[in-house]
């Protein structure tokens, strides 16, 4: 008997998933680095654990590929409530998210997003709105917490950024205790966003959700985009509506690719 999963992904942003709401699952870090690795595992940037929940239809725990637990992830959420339904509450560490699957994928309430330093977090007090900080040419983010920890810098051009050297750099300053996912964004109009994300715990992703979120509540923050945004990622778009004191929202694709079994003898 082995472990069975669901291989999914939205926009290319991929996952393992595994259903442990009848049989529990418990993995290891090094388990589910595992498992995430490309060439000697299944391979996915988050592995997803579907639980039972008693205050929603189920819970989802989120691991990202280096084997670290964290909050939320807008990708996977919908991919979640593709497997569990129409109308589907969802419990994470960040809240209980409250989805709607359409024909090929979601619209996910992603929660109201948080701006202040310490809800970041940042290890100092600072404006968020505009920081006072640089790294090497990427001057004054600014920052927002949607379940996770995001930092944003608004560009001329998110594909002139060498995003692969500078995302490890800021990730891991001190200025981010729980470490920080970073996001390039360059504003095309005040309805279309390109965006390129360096994730903590992952590196470079074709898309993530809750970077999507964090850069267009920024944006209209700091007026420089109105809702909907439609933000475009590597892997394809995905459609963010907020206006300041509600909640996100956010709808894109989510797509089932194959299920099968992990060999229990293999996983150890
Ligand atoms: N891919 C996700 C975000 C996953 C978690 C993130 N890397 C973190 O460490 O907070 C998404 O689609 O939101």
């Amino acid at each position: 008997m082995g472990v069975r999963f669901h291989k999914m992904h939205g926009l290319g942003n991929d996952f393992v998933v595994i259903d442990a709401r009848v049989a529990p699952v418990a993995l290891s870090e090094p388990q589910v680095r595992a498992i995430a690795d490309r060439r000697t595992g299944v391979g996915c940037d988050q592995l997803i654990l579907v639980e039972t929940s008693t205050v929603a239809d189920a819970r989802m725990r989120i691991f990202n590929a280096d084997g670290g637990e964290v909050g939320a992830c807008g990708n996977a959420t919908r991919c979640v409530a593709r497997l569990l339904g129409e109308d589907v509450r969802i419990e994470t560490l960040a809240g209980i998210l409250h989805g709607k699957t359409n024909g090929t994928g979601a619209t996910i309430d992603m929660g109201q997003p948080r701006f202040n330093w310490e809800t970041i977090p940042l290890a100092y007090a600072m404006d968020t709105r505009d920081m006072p900080v640089g790294w090497e040419g990427l001057e004054r983010p600014t920052a927002a917490n949607v379940g996770n920890p995001h930092v944003i810098f608004f560009v001329p051009d998110t594909y002139a950024v060498a995003l692969d050297a500078i995302g490890p750099v800021i990730e891991t300053d001190p200025l981010f205790p729980e470490r920080v996912n970073v996001n390039i964004a360059t504003v095309r109009t005040r309805n279309a966003i390109d965006l390129r994300v360096w994730e903590r715990g992952v590196g470079l992703t074709q898309a993530c959700g809750t970077g999507a979120c964090a850069t267009a509540v920024a944006a209209i923050r700091l007026g420089l985009a109105g809702g909907p945004v439609t933000v475009t990622l590597p892997g394809g778009d995905l459609i963010i509506d907020w206006k300041p004191g509600e909640t996100i929202r956010m709808t894109g694709p989510a797509t089932h690719v194959y299920s099968g079994e992990i060999d229990t003898g293999w996983l150890g």
